[in-house]
């Protein structure tokens, strides 16, 4: 398999302190790949060691099959990003900052710099410095300026970050785009699932500078479980019914007042019946599956404890 980012056991220190630790990670060409983790899990470290901005401590990294030197310059040719908040030159126009950049990665293409604005939809700011843009406006042109040159590689450090719910809506499609269209690979990172997962093909998962899983998104949602909850006033009663009338073993009570059963033996309506015929009031009984979200949580460490 040939993989245009590859991470060997790659580790970064600061001050004595792991924040990046034995990470080997493979991102296909063609792939829309979402790197995850709560804040401060090591995503933005990460990302800037793969675009040469800090050396690992230890370990290597290959960027289109060629290992990552102190001197790799040409590289960084085929590779788009955006690290942290996009900077521009404020007093200077969108269009004016694109041209700029587009002379300092020897490349200039005036029908470039428009059909760039018009995919991020940043057309009508013609003649307005970039310091009153918005937020939202900063990372549009952060995201026309990275794609722009048509690079194979996009790397994006949560650039969800000050879109509104219209515009990440248009951020999605406009990484689909890429992808499918342009024929980008993507390494986009988030600390919500729920920001990517109907975009990304493959998700990486880190936590506290660890990298505790790589998967696909097709594998990920094939291991969510189905389990019948139940809410009940009666918590402990419950319990003591399902495992000495029926056996159930495999079960978790969250909370003090909820159930829920991963195992299939039984049935809604049995269920119901013995618990009702043992005095346990039961206020709802459903049949469920976990959510993305909830199983990157549990992933994470921040799902629910076993009882
Ligand atoms: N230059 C630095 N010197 C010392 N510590 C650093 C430096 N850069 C990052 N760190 C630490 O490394 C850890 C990982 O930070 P990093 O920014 O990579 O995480 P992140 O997953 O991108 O988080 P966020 O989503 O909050 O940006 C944090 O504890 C951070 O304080």
């Amino acid at each position: 398999m040939s993989y245009i980012v590859s991470t060997r056991h790659v580790s970064k220190e600061y001050k004595g302190k792991e924040v990046v630790s034995d990470v080997s990670m493979n991102i296909e060409r063609g792939q829309i790949y979402g790197l995850l983790g709560p804040n401060g899990a090591g995503k933005t470290t990460l990302m800037k060691m793969l675009l040469n901005l800090v050396k690992p401590t230890s370990g290597e990294i290959e960027m289109f099959g060629e290992k990552l030197m102190p001197g790799s310059v040409e590289l960084f040719k085929r590779i788009g990003s955006i690290i942290e908040y996009p900077i521009f030159y404020e007093k200077m126009t969108a269009v004016e900052n694109l041209e700029l950049h587009c002379e300092y990665m020897g490349f200039y293409n005036k029908h470039a710099i428009q059909e760039a604005l018009e995919r991020v939809n940043l057309t009508s700011v013609d003649g307005k410095a970039v310091g009153e843009f918005s937020l939202g406006m900063k990372q549009r042109l952060g995201m026309a300026r990275a794609i722009m040159t048509k690079p194979e590689l996009l790397i994006l450090d949560e650039p969800i970050n000050g879109l509104d719910p219209v515009g990440i809506k248009e951020f999605r499609n406009l990484l689909r785009i890429l992808s499918k269209e342009y024929r980008m690979t993507l390494l986009v990172s988030s600390h919500l699932l729920g920001e990517i997962e109907q975009v990304a093909d493959t998700i990486g998962i880190l936590q506290g500078g660890k990298f505790i899983r790589e998967m696909s998104m097709q594998d990920m949602r094939s291991e969510q479980t189905e389990y019948i909850e139940i809410v009940t006033p009666h918590c402990k009663e419950a319990a003591f019914v399902l495992e000495n009338q029926l056996g159930v073993s495999n079960f978790k009570i969250i909370g003090d007042s909820m159930i829920r059963i991963y195992e299939s033996r039984w049935t809604q309506q049995e269920l119901t019946k013995t618990l009702v015929l043992n005095d346990v009031g039961i206020e709802s009984l459903n049949h469920k599956h976990t959510s993305l979200e909830d199983y990157f949580m549990q992933q994470i460490g921040g799902g629910e404890k076993h009882a």
